[in-house]
């Protein structure tokens, strides 16, 4: 419901200097509803909106520090076929811990910041990403990954299935989504995806997807990592591509989801042999201006090399996979310990995110676990990585005294934000409605016999007239209808009014956030785009919709967890090439 008082008080004590004490709750009942007047509350509300956001960004900065820069969720994989037949699972999971029961009898115990069941949906997950992404708005690096052993469920989370998105078309759906709402502020987005295959980078944008794996591996390999001033890192010939719309980060993201190396293993049939990164460029100008890099990874899988069956090439690449991630665990325990040096420089992969992952950064790496008996192995290892990483010593986890605190503590921040998300709502509102009123009153000037004019001007001369210019003013506010002496006003403003908005429009330097810009998932991921790309950055070029879904399709549409056999693996690939 509409807030009846016409204005707004302000407490100062929360506000910075420049922001007024007091606003219009509605802007159509400022006195004296002229252009100018409008444009003034306008700049009010401007003022009044960048402090809102200052605040709420300060709140959401508490929060995530209080959780921690660096936090560990878990993610048990649903069940499949094969596992049913199997007898208990060995794993039993709370809120922030997970037990599980060893083949001789033991229990381990491993923390975790947070613990996703087998019937935890993408939309559960996707929940405790979001505020780092709002952080990424706000200026911060954010890396979010998927760790875990082949086949449990890494790309599920971050791509998810056109009907069940991931982390990764979520996260673009809701920066395009939150940037459209941020009127206080103008973004721009490039999109960049990578692989770190074999230990040498492949850019997935340039690449054709209809080629085998070993030519695409010749195709375009072994980028250059530079690292710049201000420990800044650049990938030489790196695709930044920027993207002005949902559809088009889409269309990009899948076709560097097919250039992806995928090779069939017998553990998994669409297994990763690489390391699949997704940057987001964020720039943000207009208040608080700066540059933010959203990384999302697809970690290859952390297999035992023994029991996947690898041998030759595909043996290789698992010991790369391994050898990174390895590197990986060293590089976010060491920040988390603080310490003095931080071991970047052993692998592609943390040199890569070397600036986005130390002061300042948040970290969120999503390990998967398999609740399968035949998996405990690999489960305790993988379990032990994330305790690497949490970085949190035996015992030392935080008192239910404590926990209950900055619970408590993290609810009233987060309530915080959530007033002051309504309060700039309703600020966004107003400001939408003076632009209304601004151009209704514009467009009344521009045509010389628009029914409010005939109203007043015509009104007084004949009964029958003023009733009928009574029923033409019907649809318009009181409020609206011009005095005399305020249409001479409207008329000496008009011609300042219409400079600043030419140069307002003439020296927009972003990419426009359009608010209608969301769509169905299903939409975006299978029909080819209608639009062409505005690329500022570099001009997106053969995005054709021709290069086939075919392979994706035949690799993905196996069971879940399906062991297939080398024969079949042949066989499939001689489907696809
Ligand atoms: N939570 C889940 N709900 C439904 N299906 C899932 C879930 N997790 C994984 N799956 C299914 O399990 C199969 C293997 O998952 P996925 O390919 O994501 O594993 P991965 O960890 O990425 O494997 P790899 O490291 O080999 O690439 C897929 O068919 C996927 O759809």
């Amino acid at each position: 419901m509409e807030d009846p008082s016409p204005m707004i008080m302000i407490p100062s004590e929360n506000f910075n200097l420049e922001c007024p004490k007091v606003v219009y709750t509605d802007v159509s009942m400022i006195p004296e509803l002229t252009v100018s007047n409008l444009q003034a509350e306008i700049s009010t509300l401007r003022l009044k909106q960048r402090s809102l956001d200052g605040r709420r960004r300060e709140a959401l900065n508490k929060v995530l520090d209080i959780k921690g820069s660096i936090r560990v969720f878990c993610r048990v994989r649903s069940s499949s076929s094969t596992d049913r037949k199997t007898s208990e699972s060995p794993i039993s999971i709370e809120e922030d811990k997970i037990t599980v029961k060893t083949s001789g009898g033991a229990k381990k115990e491993f923390g975790a910041d947070r613990v996703f069941s087998q019937g935890a949906t993408q939309d559960d997950v996707f929940q405790e990403v979001e505020p780092i992404l709002r952080s990424a708005l706000d200026g911060h690096n954010v890396c979010v990954f998927a760790y875990g052993q082949t086949g449990t469920g890494k790309t599920f989370t971050m791509e998810g299935k056109n009907e069940n998105p991931g982390i990764v078309p979520r996260s673009i759906e809701e920066l395009f989504h939150r940037a459209s709402q941020d009127k206080s502020a103008s973004y721009s987005f490039s999109m960049s995806m990578l692989e770190i295959y074999m230990g040498s980078i492949r850019d997935l944008l340039t690449l054709k997807h209809n080629s085998s794996r070993y030519l695409q591996h010749s195709q375009k390999c072994g980028l250059n990592i530079q690292s710049g001033s201000n420990r800044s890192i650049e990938i030489e010939g790196l695709m930044d591509i920027a993207v002005s719309d949902i559809k088009q980060a889409y269309r990009l993201y899948t076709k560097g989801k097919r250039a992806r190396s995928t090779s069939w293993t017998n553990v998994n049939d669409a297994s990763s042999r690489s390391h699949c990164l997704t940057r987001i460029t964020i720039r943000r100008s207009g208040g608080h201006e700066g540059v933010s890099k959203l990384w999302m990874v697809d970690l290859g899988g952390s297999e035992r090399l023994l029991k996947t069956g690898a041998t030759g090439q595909t043996l290789d690449e698992g010991k790369a996979i391994n050898l990174s991630l390895s590197a990986l665990g060293d590089v976010i325990s060491s920040l988390k310990k603080k310490r003095n040096h931080i071991p970047y420089r052993n692998s592609k992969l943390t040199q890569i995110l070397s600036d986005s992952l130390g002061d300042g950064s948040k970290v969120l790496m999503v390990v998967h676990i398999s609740p399968s008996e035949n998996d405990t192995g690999e489960t305790i290892c993988s379990l032990s990585f994330a305790k690497r990483v949490r970085a949190i010593e035996h015992n030392k986890e935080l008192s239910e005294e404590s926990n209950k605190q900055k619970e408590k503590l993290i609810a009233e921040l987060d309530l915080q934000i959530k007033d002051t998300e309504v309060d700039l709502q309703k600020v966004r509102n107003q400001i939408e409605r003076a632009e209304q009123l601004i151009q209704e009153k514009n467009q009344q000037k521009g045509s010389p016999r628009s029914p409010l004019i005939i109203a007043q001007g015509e009104a007084s001369d004949t009964p029958t007239e003023k009733n009928s210019s009574k029923a033409c003013i019907s649809s318009v506010p009181r409020f609206m209808a011009p005095t005399v002496s305020s249409r001479q006003r409207l008329s000496a403003n008009e011609h300042t009014h219409s400079r600043t908005r030419t140069l307002r429009f003439g020296t927009r330097s972003h990419v426009d956030i359009i608010s209608s810009q969301s769509l169905s998932y299903s939409d975006t991921f299978m029909k080819p785009c209608a639009t062409r790309s505005k690329s500022k950055l570099v001009t997106c070029e053969g995005n054709s919709p021709k290069s086939s879904v075919s392979r994706n399709k035949k690799v993905s549409a196996s069971h879940p967890n399906l062991r297939v056999t080398l024969n079949q693996h042949r066989r499939r690939m001689s489907d696809v090439i």
